[in-house]
């Protein structure tokens, strides 16, 4: 049986609190809406006592928000809390979370308070929030360099005042997740009451860790996981909401348990907040990085494109990305680079692909990525290896303010010469008319463009064209000083490599 695990983030709190983060109200809305697409069950908005700002993007996000718990932080202090129940009351579902430190050394140094002075603050603070809201937070700040008797402690005062979740912090990014694990089974042991509130984790990656200790807090029971849209927050960050989802759902028999958020909403998430924080999101990075599909090495590739599952645990697809990316460079073998030739309209013969493939890995070796347009003059300029199906023998075209446009085309088809005559709305039109009928082949014209490439009366013309053929594009280019002839010459290039198709199809099929 799949239990259910509460996704809290806490991006618009924790995430915002990075060095050189400052979202407006507004830009704290459009991350809200996302969240909200991405079906997370508690957005935590800011902490309002903090700044009007933060208050102002709190209060915004309760009224607007629907279908989501809205929260804000406080300390344990009347004041914080008051000021959060102002900004969260009109959620539909409101929640006030408030902290304080338990460890000894933040007690010592930083509050200056004895463990029973802050075990009465806590108290005193949840007691006043319970009085506002039904759902009131509770965290023990830096829990993991606490004493485990005195976590009890508090978390059984805490609950007894009306905690509805008890949330553990590893503040610095300090635990490991088994030492993780055995902590957590000795507080639900050890602490009376636990069993009616939830249970949360609240995980930072000082040691790179945050997601492996937020795991392995769910594989010991909790509830609820915190953590924060491309793992931002204090320092090294939190745990990343995208890498804790995606592992619970690629390994589920494992965990058992499932979220309910929508992982096709992730990328587009992890790209709002990239772009409205201005912190760019690491090409590497697990399930939103922008190499977290891509693959270079020539024996990837070729698993690849035998079977995804070769390389990909999950498909990117599942992320909100539309594909997997084959990159030809110069880690690229054979079987990637015919791939992406048949993909562009080029079937090769295998002594063809051979020269081919050793044109690409000189190109490859020059440049970091070899791009569809490097393909495509590779193949046709500098290997020069194909041999067009059809070629312009003679054109005549008859047009005029008064006339019907009208084309006799004349082709060499496989050697032989063969000529058609066909009328249209332009001397453009006439002359694909006339060059479908002699082809046999059916294409629907997409974009048609020319332009002039040196100057002068004399200039050279190139026409580009981009037809579609059985739902796949083909891009034909022509050069001449004649526009008309340029624009027959690039409708013939990207027919040339539909035809070029057909025939690798026929062979393929017997
Ligand atoms: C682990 C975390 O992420 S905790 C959340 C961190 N987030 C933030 O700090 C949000 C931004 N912070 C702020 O805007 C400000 O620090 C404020 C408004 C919260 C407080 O500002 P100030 O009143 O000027 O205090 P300042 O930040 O300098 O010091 C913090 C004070 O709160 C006390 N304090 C810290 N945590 C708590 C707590 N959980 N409960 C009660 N008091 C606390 C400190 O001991 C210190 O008290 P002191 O002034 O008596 O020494
Ligand atoms: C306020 C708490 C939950 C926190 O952010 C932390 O301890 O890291
Ligand atoms: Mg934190």
């Amino acid at each position: 049986m799949m239990r259910q695990v509460q996704i809290f983030d806490t991006t618009l709190r924790d995430g915002e609190q990075s060095a050189g983060i400052n979202l407006n109200v507004e830009e704290k809305l459009r991350v809200a809406r996302q969240l909200a697409r991405l079906n997370v069950d508690v957005i935590e908005a800011g902490f309002a006592i903090a700044s009007p700002g933060d208050f102002e993007g709190v209060r915004a996000i309760a009224r607007e928000v629907k279908g989501v718990t809205v929260c804000s932080l406080s300390r344990a202090l009347k004041p914080d809390i008051d000021r959060a129940w102002e900004a969260v009351r009109e959620a539909e579902s409101p929640l006030i979370h408030t902290f304080i430190a338990t460890s000894p050394i933040h007690m010592q140094y930083k509050l200056q308070k004895n463990p029973e002075q802050v075990l009465e603050m806590a108290v005193a603070a949840v007691r006043h929030a319970r009085g506002l809201c039904p759902q009131v937070e509770f965290s023990a700040e830096d829990a993991t360099r606490s004493e485990w008797d005195f976590l009890c402690r508090i978390f059984g005062a805490v609950i007894a005042a009306g905690a509805t979740v008890i949330n553990i912090p590893d503040t610095v990014g300090y635990i490991i997740p088994t030492e993780f694990g055995t902590m957590l089974r000795y507080i639900k042991e050890h602490t009376r009451g636990i069993e009616k509130v939830k249970l949360s984790v609240h995980c930072h990656n000082d040691l790179g860790l945050a997601v492996a200790n937020s795991l392995a807090a769910v594989e010991n029971g909790v509830d609820q996981v915190e953590c924060t849209i491309n793992g931002l927050g204090e320092r090294a960050g939190n745990a990343a909401l995208e890498e804790v989802v995606m592992a619970l759902k690629t390994r589920a028999e494992n965990f058992q348990a499932a979220t309910r958020i929508h992982t096709e909403q992730l990328h587009r998430t992890s790209t709002l907040v990239s772009t409205l924080t201005g912190k760019p999101v690491q090409h590497n990075k697990a399930i939103v990085g922008s190499n977290a599909f891509a693959h270079e090495a020539g024996i990837h590739q070729d698993g690849i494109l035998k079977n995804r599952m070769t390389y990909e645990i999950m498909t990117p697809e599942s992320v909100g990305l539309s594909q997997t990316q084959l990159v030809l460079g110069k880690h690229s073998g054979r079987h990637a680079v015919k791939n992406r030739l048949e993909e562009l309209g080029y079937t090769l013969s295998e002594p063809e692909l051979d020269r081919a493939y050793e044109h690409f890995i000189e190109l490859a070796d020059k440049k970091k990525e070899v791009t569809d347009s490097d393909l495509e003059a590779l193949v046709r300029n500098q290997v020069a290896m194909m041999k067009d199906r059809f070629e312009l023998d003679y054109l005549h075209v008859s047009t005029g303010n008064s006339t019907i446009p009208t084309a006799t085309v004349r082709l060499k088809a496989d050697g032989a010469l063969v000529e058609e005559a066909a009328c249209g709305d332009g001397p453009i039109d006439a002359i694909y008319n006339a060059i479908d009928r002699i082809t046999g082949i059916k294409v629907k014209l997409d974009e048609y463009s020319i332009k002039a490439v040196t100057s002068g009366q004399d200039a050279l013309g190139e026409s580009t064209v981009k037809v579609r053929e059985d739902g796949h594009a083909y891009v034909g280019r022509g050069l001449s000083t004649d526009i008309i002839e340029a624009s027959t010459l690039a409708y013939l290039h990207a027919v040339n490599k539909i035809a070029e198709k057909l025939k690798w199809a026929e062979v393929s099929n017997g």
